[in-house]
C-alpha cells in the first residue's frame, strides 16, 4: 500500500514556541499538505472533558426521538443549521445518499456586525440545553485552532502570516455533529451505500475531533484508500477545495471517505464532528499569483467563496 504522510503536529509549538519552532510547523504543515492533505494536531485547545462532554451531547441528540429531531429541519436552511434527516445529503457523483445524519451550528457576531444578516440564527435545542452551550463553546475553540493554523500555513505560502485572519474573523464556519446509525440488516441496504461517500471538503480547512470509531479513509495520489487514525484526543485537519482553488493545486483537497465496519458491527453508531473552516462569503479565491507559473498553469476560474459555496451545495443535493 506505500506509506502516507500524516505527520503528528504540536500546536503548541507554534502559537508559543521560538522562531526556529514556528518554521518548523509552518514547513510541516506546508509540506504535508502538499502531499497528503493531511495532518493530526495535538495541544489544539479542546481539553479532554470538553470533548467528553461533546460527544455525550451529541449522542445525546440523535437519540432524541425522531419527530422531535424533524422539529429542527427546516428546507430553508439547506441543511446549513439545525438538523438534516437520513437520506438528505449524496456524495457528488453517488446515486444512493451516505448512511447519515447530522446537525450543524453555523457563526454567530454581535447585532451592528455588518456580516450579521448573511447568517442565519442557530437552531435551539431546547430538549437539550447544554448542547447548546458544548457546541458554541467547541466552535470557537476550533475557530481560534484553526486561524492559527492559517498562519502557519499563510508562512509556508509565502504570505503575510496574519493574510487568512480578517478573512475568516465572523466567517461562514461550520460546526457538524454527525451520526453514522446502526443499521439492523444490512442485506436491506443498496450495494453501493456507504456512512460518507468519497467526497472533497469545500471550505478551507476542516478540524475533525476524534472520531468514536474507525472508518475514515483517505485516497492517495497513487489510487489507492489509506485509513487515517488519530490518537485519543488529537484533532485532523485537512485542506479543503477553497484552500485547493487558492493555491492552484499546491495545497492538495485529498478524497477522503468513511466506510461502513465489518457487518458484525453494522448495528453500533459511530460518532463524528467536523469544523468546516470558512471565510466570509466575500473572500476572493482567485489562485494566488505565486501559485501560478509555466509549470503549474491556472486551473481555475476567479470566485468568491461565498459563490462557490453555493454552487457546491447544489451539487451535493443540500440547496435547490
Ligand atoms: O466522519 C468523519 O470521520 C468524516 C466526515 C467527513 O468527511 C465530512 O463530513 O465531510
Ligand atoms: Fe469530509
Amino acid at each position: 500500500m506505500g506509506s502516507v504522510n500524516i505527520p503528528r503536529l504540536d500546536l503548541d509549538t507554534y502559537i508559543n514556541g521560538t522562531a526556529e519552532q514556528r518554521k518548523l510547523f509552518s514547513d510541516e504543515i506546508g509540506k504535508a499538505f502538499n502531499e497528503t492533505g493531511f495532518v493530526t494536531i495535538t495541544n489544539h485547545g479542546l481539553s479532554k472533558e470538553l470533548i467528553d462532554k461533546l460527544y455525550q451531547q451529541v449522542k445525546a441528540l440523535f437519540s432524541l426521538p425522531e419527530d422531535v429531531k424533524l422539529k429542527y429541519e427546516k428546507a430553508e436552511l439547506a441543511g446549513q443549521r439545525g438538523y438534516t434527516s437520513k437520506g438528505k445529503e449524496t456524495a457528488k457523483g453517488f446515486k444512493v445518499p451516505d448512511l447519515k445524519e447530522f446537525w450543524q451550528i453555523g457563526q454567530t457576531v454581535t447585532d451592528g456586525d455588518p456580516v450579521k444578516n448573511e447568517y442565519p440564527d442557530n437552531l435551539i435545542v431546547e430538549e437539550l440545553p447544554d448542547f447548546n452551550t458544548t457546541t458554541r463553546e467547541v466552535y470557537q475553540k476550533l475557530e481560534a485552532a484553526g486561524t492559527h493554523l492559517l498562519r502557519a500555513i499563510a508562512i509556508y505560502l509565502g504570505l503575510p502570516e496574519n493574510y487568512f485572519d480578517d478573512k475568516v474573523h465572523n466567517g461562514n464556519s461550520i460546526l457538524r455533529t454527525l451520526h453514522y446509525f446502526p443499521i439492523l440488516d444490512p442485506d436491506a441496504l443498496p450495494a453501493d451505500a456507504v456512512r460518507a461517500g468519497a467526497h472533497e471538503d469545500i471550505n478551507l480547512i476542516t478540524l475533525l475531533i476524534g472520531a468514536s470509531a474507525d472508518g475514515l479513509e483517505l485516497l492517495t495520489r497513487e489510487g489507492n484508500w489509506f485509513p487515517v487514525k488519530a490518537h485519543g484526543e488529537d484533532v485532523v485537519v485537512n485542506v479543503g477545495d477553497m484552500l485547493q482553488r487558492l493555491t492552484n493545486n499546491k495545497l492538495k483537497s485529498t478524497t477522503h471517505r468513511v466506510v461502513n465496519p465489518p457487518r458484525e458491527e453494522m448495528k453500533n453508531s459511530r460518532y463524528s464532528v467536523p469544523f468546516f473552516l470558512h471565510p466570509k462569503s466575500e473572500m476572493d479565491l482567485t489562485s494566488l499569483r505565486s501559485c501560478i507559473d509555466a509549470e503549474h498553469p491556472k486551473l481555475y476560474s476567479d470566485m468568491t467563496a461565498g459563490e462557490y459555496l453555493d454552487e457546491r451545495l447544489r451539487e451535493i443535493g443540500l440547496k435547490k
